[in-house]
Parts: C-alpha cells; structure tokens; sequence
C-alpha cells in the first residue's frame, strides 16, 4: 500500500547555492546531508511537514542526475512515495505492468530501502517507492 509522499527529488548543479536558495525560500535549514555512492548522488534534506525535499547533487559523471541535467536542466526529477511493505508493492506494480528499474530493493538515502519505476511507463516521471529500514527490521 502507498502510504504518501515522503519526498520530492530536485536535480540541482551545485549543492552548496541550491541549499542556500532552498534555506532562504523555506526559512529554514536542511536537517541531514548525505552521500549515496551506489547512486552517484550527495543528497540534502528538508522537512517541509509530512513530506520532505530531496536536493541531488551528481558526485559522479556517470550519475543518473548528471544525465539528467544533461538532458533536461535542473528541477524535479522524482517523486517518492513512501509504501508499506516494499517487496509486496513491487510484486503488485510489476504484475501490472510497470517495469522496475531495480528487481529488489537497494539502500537509499535516509534510512530506506528504495526501487525505481521507469518513466516510460509512468507518464514521464520517475517514481521512487521507499520503506524505512526501521519497519522493515521490526518485521
Ligand atoms: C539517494 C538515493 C535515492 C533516495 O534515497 O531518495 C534517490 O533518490 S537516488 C536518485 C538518483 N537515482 C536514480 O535516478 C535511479 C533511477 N534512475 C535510473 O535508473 C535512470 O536514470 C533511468 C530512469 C533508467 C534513465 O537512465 P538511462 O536510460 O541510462 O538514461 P537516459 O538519459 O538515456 O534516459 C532514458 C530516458 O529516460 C528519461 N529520463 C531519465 N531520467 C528521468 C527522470 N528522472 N524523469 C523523467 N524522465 C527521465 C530520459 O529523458 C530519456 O528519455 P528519452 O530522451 O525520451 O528517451
Ligand atoms: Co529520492
């Protein structure tokens, strides 16, 4: 089951200016900065209520964000929901027909496990699902 937004991806070229901005836009300060290696990513979060915001920096030539500013510029890049029990909504999308990016669920930022669902089938945005590691331990 989806459960709601967790957070909103936004691919940005410089991470120290956009965390500037996005302090200044939200009167407030990130709460965690982190690097993903297996992502090629370095990562910085707001709390904004129930949700968060996602800054990706590429750490790498090849990152997907690199990519993706190469195409397309700066600006939303995904959409994370946060789900229930990852592996069985996995099963459930697949078995619609959604193409999974990764087959099982890979560490993320922030304490989740996290899978992908490729644009193309998603009306051209890149979904994340994300579970807490927390609640999947507990199981
Ligand atoms: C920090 C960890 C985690 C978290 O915990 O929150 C993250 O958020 S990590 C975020 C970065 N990681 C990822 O994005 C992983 C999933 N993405 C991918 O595997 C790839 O980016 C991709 C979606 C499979 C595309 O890769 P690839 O095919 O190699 O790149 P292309 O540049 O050739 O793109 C093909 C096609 O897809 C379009 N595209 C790419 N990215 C996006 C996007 N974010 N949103 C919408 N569309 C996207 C791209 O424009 C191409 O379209 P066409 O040009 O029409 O073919
Ligand atoms: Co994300």
């Amino acid at each position: 089951m989806m459960l709601k937004v967790e957070h909103i991806g936004i691919a940005v070229r410089e991470m120290e200016k956009s965390k500037d901005l996005f302090s200044k836009l939200f009167n407030k300060t990130a709460y965690k900065e982190e690097a993903v290696e297996s992502e090629g990513v370095i990562t910085s979060f707001f709390q904004m209520g129930e949700t968060k915001i996602e800054l990706l920096e590429a750490s790498n030539d090849n990152s997907p964000i690199a990519k993706f500013i190469q195409k397309k510029g700066e600006g939303i890049h995904h959409i994370a929901y946060e789900v229930e029990d990852i592996e069985l909504e996995m099963e459930r999308l697949k078995n619609e027909g959604f193409t999974l990016i990764n087959d099982k669920p890979k560490k993320g930022a922030d304490n989740k496990m996290v899978c992908f669902l490729h644009p193309k089938d998603t009306n051209g945005v890149l979904i994340e699902l994300c579970q807490e590691i927390r609640t999947i331990d507990a199981e």
